[in-house]
């Protein structure tokens, strides 16, 4: 199967295509959804802060409008990106994702962290540019561990005090410098719960746009230790029986894949496919 959507670094001096529009309120959809005829698009009254080419939905080139600040459009609203991943097309939540990390990044690096002038988009090429300097700022994409610790027919669940009331999930973390993956994976668990991990497995990763995730999903089993919730970051954690699991994560998410993935494993079910 070909994908329906790839980026592509897009001419924005030519004419036609979709376009989508992000402000701070997220993207504008109409009963259509997301997608607009381009050039109608920058007839309306938006406070056009950059435009980028991103890339072909369907071979044709869609383009993103990134806004200063937010604006009516006679029968559009604006809905954030969580809200098109929980429901809708998936395609075109892959294309929203991409153009938000893309708006978000190139609206950070407006100016030159060296020397503090202005940078320049680079024509055919995703980055940054800073002539003075001869520096490049590339899309910045960071590293997040997420693992699903399991002992038996029991899996270590927390929830942090920013989830939906009732949801437990699987335990993630930013990796640090000088870590590898799995350096990263056994000091988040040590921090989070002080619980150790052995048999650490790779499962797959997903990239996570809220704002710049890519998370590498693992599974490990539990192999000493007494859960010791973080303060702050871990509202409780607890093992819980795959016969007996709580409110779990949108099912899209990769954390969920690693639950129902053991989960099934342990039943004897078929497994689910990882959204990409
Ligand atoms: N797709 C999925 O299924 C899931 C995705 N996630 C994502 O994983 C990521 C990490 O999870 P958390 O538990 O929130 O991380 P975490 O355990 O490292 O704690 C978050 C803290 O890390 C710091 N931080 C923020 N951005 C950072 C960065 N780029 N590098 C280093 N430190 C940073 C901040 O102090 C923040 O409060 C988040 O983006 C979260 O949205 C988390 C759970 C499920
Ligand atoms: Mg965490
Ligand atoms: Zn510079």
């Amino acid at each position: 199967m070909t994908s329906r959507w790839t980026t592509a670094v897009l001419d924005t001096d030519q004419p036609g295509g979709w376009a989508v529009a992000r402000s701070p309120e997220g993207f504008l959809f109409d009963d259509n959804g997301a997608l607009f005829p381009r050039e109608w698009l920058k007839r309306q009254d938006l406070s056009i802060l950059a435009e980028h080419g991103i890339g072909h939905l369907d071979g044709e080139p869609v383009y993103l409008l990134e806004l200063r600040s937010t604006s009516e459009v006679p029968g559009c609203n604006w809905k954030g990106l969580r809200a098109f991943m929980l429901d809708g097309d998936h395609t075109i939540y892959k294309v929203l994702g991409y153009a938000a990390q893309i708006g978000t990044w190139a609206r950070e690096h407006r100016f030159c962290g060296n020397c503090g002038q202005a940078m320049t988009q680079v024509p055919r090429e995703r980055a940054m540019y800073c002539q003075p300097c001869d520096l490049r700022s590339y899309p910045r994409i960071s590293p997040s561990m997420i693992v699903l610790v399991t002992r038996g027919d029991e899996v270590l669940l927390a929830r942090s005090p920013r989830f939906v009331t009732g949801v437990y999930s699987t335990l993630a973390g930013f990796a640090e410098p000088g870590e590898s993956a799995e350096d990263c994976l056994i000091r988040e668990v040590r921090e989070e719960v002080q619980i150790e991990v052995k048999n650490i497995q790779y499962m797959g990763s997903q990239c996570w746009p809220f704002p710049h995730s890519m998370m590498l999903g693992f599974h490990a089993e539990y192999a000493g230790g007494e859960i010791v919730c973080q303060e702050d970051e871990i509202e409780d954690a607890q093992w819980f029986n795959v016969h007996d699991l709580p409110p779990l994560p949108a099912s899209k998410s990769i954390a969920r894949y690693l639950i129902d993935v053991y989960v099934a494993r342990r039943l004897g079910h078929a497994e689910p496919v990882l959204p990409g």
